[in-house]
């Protein structure tokens, strides 16, 4: 079971203080900081870059960059990127005609590889193959290139699919996810919570956190137990055994927060 991860989206912090917002961020239970770099091209904005990601990782200790590039040539960064301490890259399969290609030069480095799929790129685009040589897929749920945007809830379905088809891989979710609509993405089986304006615009950071994390972590014991149900061919969980996973959670039991 794929454990839950929570990345604030540094897009959404001060940038004139992204050293400090990374590590405000890493103090209040961020597992991953979620860095968006924007080329001008594959999206209208540009933010971030391999300079500024260097200086981030030098100065903020343990930090794991989960760098999305929305760039038009994903494979022309890779090494710049691992160079400045990315952690895990994540192109885009609308930017590339031989994802598998770039997959091999992003583990050539070291660094985690993914990809993301926009809101109208369907699921069944990433096939068996592809998805194997992952460490994950990102599901956009907004058009990338902006922060604060509204969850296109409709992306939700590929989610489901790609649980499915991909049990033990994470599973992404980026844009508009917060408080409000975490249920769905976490009951539809993502377990890597991407948060820009949730989570630094908070009044308090750690809470927002706390609760993505929880309702994560419930939905995967859930997802688990009822995967577990259907191949021991015993059907359905019963609502009291969900319970019972639940209440696992919060008494911290069974499940590795
Ligand atoms: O990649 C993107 C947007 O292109 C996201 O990472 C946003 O930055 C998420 O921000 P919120 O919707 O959570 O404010």
């Amino acid at each position: 079971m794929p454990s839950s991860k929570i990345a604030p989206s540094v897009l959404a912090a001060d940038m004139g203080n992204l050293n400090h917002e990374c590590q405000r961020m890493m103090d209040m239970g961020a597992d991953w900081l979620h860095m968006d770099v924007m080329d001008g091209h594959f999206v209208p904005n540009i933010v971030l870059g391999a300079p500024i990601l260097s200086s981030i990782s030098k100065a903020v200790p343990n930090i794991f960059m989960d760098c999305h590039m929305m760039v038009s040539d994903p494979a022309k960064w890779v090494k710049d990127i691992a160079a400045a301490g990315g952690k895990s890259y994540t192109f885009h399969l609308e930017a590339t005609d031989d994802p598998m290609d770039v997959v091999r030069q992003i583990k050539a480095t070291g660094m985690r590889a993914a990809v993301a799929i926009n809101p109208g790129t369907p699921s069944s685009e990433i096939s068996n193959e592809l998805g194997n040589a992952l460490d994950m897929i990102l599901v956009m749920t907004v058009w990338p290139g902006a922060g604060g945007q509204k969850f296109i809830a409709e992306c939700m379905p590929k989610v489901t699919e790609l649980r499915a088809r991909f049990p033990d891989l994470d599973i992404e979710v980026d844009g508009g996810v917060g408080p409000k609509t975490i249920d769905t993405c976490a009951d539809a089986g993502a377990n890597v919570i991407v948060a820009g304006t949730a989570v630094f615009h908070a009044e308090s950071p750690q809470n927002v956190i706390h609760y993505l994390r929880t309702k994560v972590d419930e939905a995967q014991a859930r997802i688990k137990l009822e995967r577990e149900s259907a191949t021991s061919g015993q059907g359905t969980a019963s609502q009291g055994e969900v319970e019972s996973a639940k209440h696992g959670i919060q008494h911290g039991r069974g499940v590795t927060p």
